[in-house]
């Protein structure tokens, strides 16, 4: 564990609504789904996002890309304490909980919204339904094989897909994946992240494939050293355009 994380962010959500003249007609503007502007983020008084304006609506598919330590898994945590309740968070798999099996792992999905008796109980002796539930989910995935496996014996590709699984699950409006398919390869990739669009109505997701993303997201956010550096409809862009981001 590094240091404690100070995540603040500034001038918070709507902070800039667009002004209306009274007595005008006019289209309505969909309101955003999250709206930062000039957002900072940091970890024991040291800044790792700076001057972040960032929109984004319901219904758009945005990956997040940069560098590793540019601040997208900041970025993930920022967006996600913004939203609350809105989010299915996929985590990075090490956030699995090795000791559980992936059964309990994706039931976490929805651990909040069961009374702590079901929970404790699920813990000892899960309900058939529940059970039936979590192995559709893990069938999204190709993982039901798995289902009452340790979280801890799993190789990394599996646990990149427990994690979806659990954001799949929990059934919010947003998913939000932090990483979710880095140790997969492409064909699994893609399905993985197809299941995601299908199962969600707006996905943010950290990813580090260009093909990958152009292929399967509306819109690339590229952030590097704590700045976003290029925001962007991914049909405007090419792997190529992204390659200097990437480079040493
Ligand atoms: N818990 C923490 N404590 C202290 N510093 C942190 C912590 N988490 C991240 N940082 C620092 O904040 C910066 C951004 O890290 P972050 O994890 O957001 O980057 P990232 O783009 O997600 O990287 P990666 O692709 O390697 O996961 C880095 O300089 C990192 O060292």
């Amino acid at each position: 564990m590094r240091g404690e994380k100070t995540l603040v962010s500034r001038d918070g959500p709507h902070a800039e609504e667009p002004r209306r003249e009274p007595g005008r007609l006019e289209a309505r503007t969909p309101a955003p789904l999250i709206h930062l502007k000039n957002a900072t983020a940091g970890y024991g008084g040291r800044a790792a996002l700076r001057g972040i304006d960032l929109t984004i609506y319901a219904g758009e598919r945005v990956a997040l890309m940069g560098r590793s330590g540019a601040g997208k898994s900041t970025l993930v945590n920022l967006i996600h304490r913004e939203l609350g309740g809105q989010v299915a968070l996929a985590p990075q798999a090490s956030a699995l909980v090795d000791a559980l099996s992936v059964f309990h792992n994706v039931y976490m999905g929805r651990l909040d919204r069961r009374s702590t008796l079901r929970n404790l109980w699920t813990l000892v002796r899960p309900a058939q339904a529940d059970v039936a539930a979590v192995r559709e989910t893990l069938a999204l995935v190709e993982l039901e094989a798995e289902l009452f496996s340790k979280a801890g014996a799993l190789s990394g590709g599996q646990r990149q897909r427990v994690s979806v699984a659990r954001a799949l699950y929990d059934g919010r409006p947003v998913i939000v994946a932090d990483e979710p398919v880095s140790a997969l390869d492409r064909r699994q990739g893609a399905a993985i992240l197809a299941r995601i669009a299908e199962r969600s109505e707006t996905t943010i997701l950290v990813l580090h494939d260009a093909p990958l993303a152009l292929d399967h997201v509306d819109r690339i956010v590229v952030l590097d050293d704590g700045r976003i550096v290029l925001d962007q409809p991914s049909r405007a862009l090419s792997a190529a355009d992204l390659a200097p981001f990437f480079e040493a």
